[in-house]
């Protein structure tokens, strides 16, 4: 017998509310006990909850939601606790006892609906997303990505695919006929190559995908005592990183993520670069560079009152900022910086920002498009294209095995929204999930 799942969907302990969920073929059952009996399908009703001596264990808004027609496709119950941890303790202890009931894995509610049909794979994700969006970007490109725009796409181009190998099967079926159309095939094969470029564009998407779903990749460099750290703990408002006058005082990698006007921007302060550095410090140039290597914009930044400026190779779209304006006297020569700034006294920090959040929206204009959101749909999307590309350059090849090639390119592309076997991928899938999602 299938299992019925529980657990706290709601979130940290102690809240006015907390949320406990449950789904499979006990759950009518477990609310008859808890409650007295089964309140009305979808109906919130207030009701005592005892355990299974009578005990009260607290009063709360319960709700039953039958299946198919509910979250999971499954019959589904939620208890609207009072948000103790001895109160939600108690239910999910008295939850544990009962016969085939168990606490849910991560996801495990979201792999269920989706098993049920409730909806694709990218759709799934695009759940996952959405409750970890921290930012108005993130949120609406989760909910944009939640509906079925990435499986109406896929699923053209698998037609495409599909429609192309029924042709060349129809011309091998009549190849032994003398009036073939040989033009056909060309069309299609044109057709066929349009679609691999459309592929290799789409699967390109992602680093925009990337930068909404991670942040926009700021680091700061420059030499020591530039005013570095100080810049990054002015502009995350709190002191993350150590400021002091000796030089090669930050060793390491810091991190601050902002949002700026609803764009994730995560900004990271480096060690100062210099020539005969410490031991310590020394490492903590390398993963400067390193990061430098892996970042969406770079601040290159100068002690404008005394620079000492720092010459590394990068290709890396880049700015540079003169820091310490306040000790200057004046603004340093004209063209020398494209920002003077003094994270000091905060001159010259909003145009900067606004700067970061030009670029950081530049970056990110493709949102509004369907795009691949997980390396696995880029792996996916490339898979396909490969397989095209091998259908479109065999020309020498029997025309079975170029229909076969674009089988499996169709094949690939049916995996991304699951319209193909993924039962190998789920584990993985579904694992990022939350608990009581
Ligand atoms: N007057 C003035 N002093 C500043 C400004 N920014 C930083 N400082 C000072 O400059 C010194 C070095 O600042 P940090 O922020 O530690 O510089 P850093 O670039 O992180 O230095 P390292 O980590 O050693 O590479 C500290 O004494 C700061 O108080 C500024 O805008 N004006
Ligand atoms: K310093
Ligand atoms: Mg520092």
């Amino acid at each position: 017998m299938r299992e019925t799942i529980f657990a706290l969907s709601s979130g940290g302990l102690p809240s006015g509310v907390a949320v406990v969920r449950m789904s499979g073929p006990g759950t009518a059952s477990a609310l008859e006990d808890l409650a007295g009996d089964l309140p009305a399908p979808r109906h919130a009703t207030l009701k005592t909850l005892r355990d299974g001596d009578g005990v009260i264990l607290d009063k709360s808004l319960i709700l039953f939601f039958p299946g198919p027609h509910s979250f999971t496709g499954e019959d589904c119950g939620e208890l609207h606790l009072h948000g103790g941890r001895a109160v939600v303790g108690a239910i999910l202890e008295t939850l544990s006892h009962r016969k085939n009931f168990r606490l849910a894995e991560a996801g495990e509610f979201t792999r269920r609906a989706f098993l049920n049909g409730k909806f694709n794979l990218t759709e799934a994700e695009a759940l996952s997303d959405l409750i970890s969006a921290e930012t108005e970007t993130q949120r609406r490109f989760a909910l944009s990505n939640s509906e079925s725009r990435h499986k109406d796409l896929y699923g053209q181009w698998r037609r495409t695919l599909i429609q192309t190998r029924a042709m060349i099967e129809a011309e091998l079926d009549f190849s032994d006929e003398e009036d073939v159309p040989g033009s056909v095939a060309e069309q299609v094969w044109q057709e066929v190559e349009g679609l691999r470029d459309s592929l290799k564009r789409h699967a390109a998407g992602y680093r925009t995908a990337e930068i909404i779903r991670e942040g926009f990749r700021v680091v700061i460099l420059g030499a020591p005592n530039a005013g570095k750290s100080s810049l990054l703990n002015t502009l995350a408002r709190r002191e993350i990183a150590i400021v002091t006058d000796e030089p090669g005082t930050t060793r390491d990698v810091l991190e601050a993520n902002l949002d700026i006007n609803g764009i994730k921007v995560i900004v990271t302060d480096t060690a100062g670069i210099r020539e005969n550095p410490g031991k310590v410090e020394a490492l903590g140039i390398d993963r400067a560079i390193s990061r430098a290597r892996e970042a969406d914009l770079l601040l290159l930044m100068e002690d404008c009152s005394d620079p000492v400026p720092v010459d590394i190779p990068y290709e890396t779209r880049s700015l540079k900022v003169g820091n310490k304006l306040d000790l200057a006297g004046s603004s340093p020569d004209d063209g020398r910086y494209d920002f003077a700034i003094s994270a000091r006294t905060g001159e010259g920090i909003d145009s900067l920002l606004q700067k970061v959040h030009s670029l950081a929206t530049a970056a990110t204009v493709g949102a509004t498009e369907t795009l691949p959101f997980r390396e696995r749909h880029v792996q996916l999307l490339l898979q396909a294209a490969n397989h095209v590309e091998s259908a479109v350059a065999a020309v020498d090849s029997p025309l079975e095995l170029r229909a076969e090639e674009l089988r499996l390119a169709a094949d690939s592309l049916g995996r991304i929204t699951g319209t193909i076997d993924v039962e190998d991928l789920l584990d993985t899938i579904f694992s990022q999930f939350c608990i009581g999602k």
